[in-house]
């Protein structure tokens, strides 16, 4: 059941014109950027957004954040989402909703930011950058479009950039799989660019509403497995130590991306990328 109290701010898939985000422009970053005029909504959501804990593991509200080009579905796979939640919520469009998911018998409030362009365009370094506001980050591309495919490998290296010190969960989500004869992307591929860029991964499609309720659940167990201190073990450390040499993997798998040579890539081995309830 959705706790969802109230819309922030309405928005379909058309991006916000840039004069809306020109006027957020040094003002509190978050609570500004999200409701404008909602006294209500903000005292609601002070708590959680304005919390200085950046790894979403101390917090009431977990902003995930969703990340991906245009037209990859990002606004679909929420309203199908909020759909099953909460109707009023879903009809609204909101860009930022609020719900809680019963999950293995314990809820999870989960806050969910859908970027626009406009949103996508500040500048990393700012403080009202959507790489700087998440907790949890849903990366979207197409599968029936490469270059999304490719974009969503620059974000996941942009926020290994900007969150570097934190371990932020991430799924890498391939949307569109309805769309077989459209497809660019094996799911081969996807599961390699997961492999590679230390995320979880899953296919889904909106409209045919596959595996949505599999990614948000997925999310909160991603969520939940790192506030219960899973992830401090050696196999975290091991990582940060590797992260590094992870980057420059990356590079490289983006640069045998671009020059379409995908089956080296595709020998990156499988790991656990596509089940999301373990790390
Ligand atoms: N066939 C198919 N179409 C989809 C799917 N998901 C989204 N679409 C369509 O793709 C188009 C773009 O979807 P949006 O949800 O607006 O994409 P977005 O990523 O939010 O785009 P922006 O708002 O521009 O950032 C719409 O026409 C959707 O109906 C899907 O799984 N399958």
């Amino acid at each position: 059941m959705c706790a969802s109290r109230a819309p922030l701010r309405r928005r379909a898939s058309t991006p916000l014109p840039c004069a809306h985000q020109n006027r957020q422009r040094g003002s509190t970053p978050i609570r500004k950027l999200y409701s404008p005029s909602k006294a209500s909504v903000s005292a609601h959501c002070s708590g959680s957004l304005d919390s200085g804990a950046s790894d979403g593991t101390n917090e009431a509200h977990l902003r995930v954040v969703l990340l991906g080009d245009p037209g990859v579905g990002k606004t679909s796979l929420v309203a199908i989402f909020q759909r099953e939640q909460d109707k009023e919520a879903a009809e609204q469009q909101q860009e930022v909703f609020e719900c809680t998911l019963m999950v293995d018998g314990e809820e999870t409030t989960l806050q969910v930011m859908d970027t626009g362009e406009c949103e996508m365009k500040k500048a990393i370094g700012s403080s009202d950058s959507p790489m700087r506001l998440g907790n949890a980050y849903i990366i979207v591309y197409s599968v029936t479009d490469r270059a999304s495919f490719e974009s969503a490998s620059e974000l996941r290296i942009q926020l290994r950039r900007t969150r570097q010190a934190e371990n932020i969960p991430i799924i890498l989500v391939g949307n569109k799989t309805d769309l077989v004869r459209s497809r660019e992307v094996s799911v081969e591929e996807g599961r390699a660019c997961a492999v590679v860029f230390d995320c979880k991964f899953i296919e889904t499609s909106a409209v045919l509403q596959h595996n949505v309720k599999e990614l948000f659940e997925g999310m909160v167990r991603q969520i939940r497995l790192r506030r219960e201190g899973a992830d401090t073990s050696d196999s975290f450390r091991l990582r940060s130590q590797r992260k590094e040499s992870l980057t420059k993997r990356a590079r490289r798998f983006l640069d045998r991306l671009v020059t379409r040579n995908s089956k080296s890539t595709l020998k990156v081995h499988s790991r656990s990328c596509h089940d999301l309830s373990v790390l």
